[in-house]
């Protein structure tokens, strides 16, 4: 089998957008309006739990890299979201507690994950553990789909106030920032799939890993729609209770 020409894979790569999450019910719904007040918290409340490991994943992936190059731009991506000592730019992990504020969540819910369901923690848990184990260069293949992640960014910008009035504006402003910063990183991280990925086997095993990743982001919207839209949280049939709200399952065993 024939490698495909760098701008060919590209292409190959770039395909993979009609699977990005964006097409998903749950975001579609979300965007057109559709969401009520506790799906917009349950979704606020489990996304919480992706940008608290996104810094944990990009430290694993530095921790396995010896290029000194390549780990002085990645380091980037973990003050993009704790922030840095001494800046006045927010971290992402600050900016999406005040979303969480925004949307009438209380702020150590979020810290303690408390809403965080299990299938949206095992897909997220999937992500670190997958950047602990694989080469530098698969990882950073993996963070591909923030090819597609400003549209999603900017068409919450757009369509929120409108339909989401209930929402502070301020709570918005990390979708703001990841449009800068999400572009930086897909240069940075294309250019290492580009130049890692040459021969038609290792261009094919790069498109599953942007799949594995799409599967993390699909299922955890699953989860979601299960227990937010269709009224089946984890054990709502066996319980009977309010299990949305006063969750059962377990809290995370490795912290
Ligand atoms: O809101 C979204 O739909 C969305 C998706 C993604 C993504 O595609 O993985 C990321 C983000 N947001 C995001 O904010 C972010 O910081 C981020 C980092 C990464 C990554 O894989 O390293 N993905 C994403």
């Amino acid at each position: 089998m024939q490698a495909w020409t760098r701008e060919q894979f590209e292409q190959k790569l770039k395909d993979k957008g009609q699977l990005y999450h964006i097409h998903h019910p749950f975001h579609i719904a979300m965007h057109q309006g559709e969401c009520s007040k506790a799906e917009i918290q349950g979704w606020v409340a489990n996304r919480f739990y992706y940008q608290l490991n996104i810094p944990i994943k990009d430290a694993a992936i530095m921790a396995n890299c010896r290029d000194m190059e390549t780990r002085r731009l990645w380091v980037q991506r973990i003050l993009d979201h704790d922030g840095s000592v001494g800046d006045q730019a927010l971290g992402g992990i600050e900016a999406w507690l005040r979303l969480g504020e925004a949307v009438g969540l209380d702020r150590q819910d979020l810290l303690d994950e408390k809403f965080v369901l299990p299938g949206v923690r095992f897909a997220v848990d999937a992500y670190v553990n997958f950047a602990r184990r694989a080469s530098w260069q698969q990882a950073a293949c993996s963070s591909l789909t923030e090819m597609f992640a400003p549209e999603i960014h900017q068409s919450r910008l757009d369509s929120w106030p409108q339909n989401y009035p209930w929402i502070k504006p301020e709570g918005l402003s990390y979708f703001q920032m990841r449009l800068s910063q999400a572009r930086r990183d897909v240069n940075h991280g294309l250019q290492i799939t580009l130049d890692h990925f040459t021969s038609a086997e290792a261009q094919e095993e790069a498109l599953n890993i942007l799949q594995f990743k799409l599967d993390i982001l699909w299922s955890m919207l699953d989860s979601m729609t299960l227990a937010y839209q269709q009224g089946k949280a984890p054990y709502q049939a066996v319980l009977g209770q309010d299990v949305v709200n006063n969750p059962i399952h377990h809290k995370g065993l490795f912290k």
